[in-house]
């Protein structure tokens, strides 16, 4: 019997809270969730939270800008309404990628690599760009690369009137070499102060208007190690929920575990290989003669961590993104480290977003001699075209938990299987309100 415990559950999983809910025994707190006409979201807490231990459940994936206001509105309410103490239960714990933004060579953020459709409109599962040859012609997928990203943003603060509005239109301006005459000639027509052009409605012969510069733009060179200004919205995301008055978080396999120092409350962060070793030892028949793939080297202290409990053998999928010699450009291909031949290959990742990681990495596998590709990953975002492309990819069978709501997706990717994690969650959940020790959920 658990009390003064009270479950509150977010719109993006409620099947998730109604498990967690069955599984502690008590029935959902009611809770109001709706959107005032100018999209702005509503909340109101329909039971009483004073003095209670509450636990608001909602998950990243789907609308997950949407979801994270209704989290912090609703952590907000319940400490106004005077809750003991607010725990934000995250099983997807939403922007845990933005902690870190990788840069190239120049400073700009990688960009992600471009659709891997052929011209017949189908899924290639190649990298893009391809790997750079000495005297290759550079590809069309380099060509939309970061540097030209760079180079463009470099265009717009040149096309900035000054006055801190960009012009929708390229300002044409003078070439420098006719500005710096007319700055000599013209002088008392500059101010220092402005970059901005002056407009003289012309003279009283009917001269047309004509615009006059106060002053050269600056010459703008593009500077080694420039950085455009990329927020770090995990940093503000983590500063949100505490700002909204969450006491403690709960969430799963963290995409970086150190994003767990970014916050100044405790942080629980649960381990969902426990999850996907069971599937492996229950589910994949002679599972000790597969190999377990790590698709990246983020990945590979997780991907080994289950392939030594269970004395597996171990491959590596290096994704190479680092700027080359060749071109500096962005260079996004895979190489395997390990043999697959013969053996089924586990991939295991802690999330699938477009799935282009592993899709490509199946590929690879397949043409490695790979007899059959099985991806198991802790969460299943699977946005925009992710299930078609796993449908059309040699993967053989993806598992996913439900960290995220796979209802819709399993209706359309015969390929998938759900394990479900609300039971984890309800005991962390459990173990937490009595003040136990959550550690035992993280021993093999
Ligand atoms: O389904 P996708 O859209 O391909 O995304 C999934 C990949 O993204 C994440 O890694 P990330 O690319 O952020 O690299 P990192 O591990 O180096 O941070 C994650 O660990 C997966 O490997």
């Amino acid at each position: 019997m658990v009390r003064n415990l009270v479950v509150l559950g977010g719109s993006s999983h409620p099947e998730l809270t109604e498990t967690i809910c069955n599984h502690l025994g008590v029935p959902p707190a009611n809770i109001l969730l709706s959107k005032f006409a100018v999209g702005e979201t509503r909340v109101e807490i329909m039971d009483s939270v004073r003095g209670k231990d509450v636990f608001i459940i909602q998950s990243g994936g789907g609308k997950v800008n949407d979801h994270l206001m209704e989290l912090l509105i609703t952590i907000s309410a319940c400490k106004t309404a005077s809750a003991k103490r607010v725990t934000a239960v995250l099983p997807l714990f939403p922007y845990s990628r933005q902690s870190d933004i990788p840069y190239n060579k120049t400073g700009a953020p990688l960009a992600k690599a471009p659709t891997q459709l052929n011209r017949n409109g189908n899924y290639t599962f190649d990298s893009r760009p391809t790997t750079p040859m000495p005297g290759q012609a550079e590809s069309a997928g380099m060509k939309g690369g970061p540097e030209n990203l760079h180079k463009k943003l470099m265009d717009m603060q040149l096309r900035d009137n000054g006055d801190g509005q960009r012009s929708r239109s390229p300002v044409k301006m003078p070439r420098r070499s006719t500005m710096e005459s007319v700055s000599s000639e013209k002088s008392d027509y500059f101010d220092d102060n402005s970059l901005t052009p002056t407009v003289t409605n012309g003279s009283a012969n009917g001269d047309k208007p004509v615009a006059k510069f106060h002053k050269a733009p600056p010459h703008f060179e593009p500077q080694r190690g420039y950085k455009q200004w990329v927020a770090q919205a995990g940093t503000l995301v983590a500063d949100l929920l505490t700002c909204a008055g969450a006491d403690h978080i709960i969430t799963m396999d963290l995409h970086d575990p150190q994003y767990q120092g970014f916050f100044d409350i405790p942080v629980d962060n649960l381990y969902g290989k426990h999850l996907l070793r069971k599937y492996i030892q229950f589910h994949i028949p002679q599972y000790q003669n597969a190999v377990i793939v790590s698709p990246d080297a983020g990945g590979a202290k997780r991907a080994t961590a289950i392939a030594d409990a269970l004395g597996m053998p171990f491959a590596l999928i290096h994704k190479e993104r680092r700027p080359t010699q060749i071109t500096d450009r962005q260079n996004a291909t895979m190489m395997l480290v390990g043999d697959v031949a013969d053996r089924v290959a586990i991939l295991v990742d802690d999330l699938a977003d477009t799935s282009n990681t592993i899709t490509r990495a199946a590929k690879l596998l397949k043409k490695e001699g790979a007899s059959k590709v099985i991806a198991l990953v802790t969460h299943g975002v699977l946005s925009g075209d992710a299930i078609d492309r796993i449908n059309a990819s040699a993967i053989d069978k993806v598992v996913v938990t439900n960290s995220v709501d796979q209802e819709e997706n399993k209706k359309r990717c015969q390929k998938l299987e759900v394990l479900e994690v609300g039971n984890v969650f309800a005991e962390a959940i459990r173990r937490v309100h009595h003040g136990e020790s959550i550690s035992v959920l993280f021993h093999d």
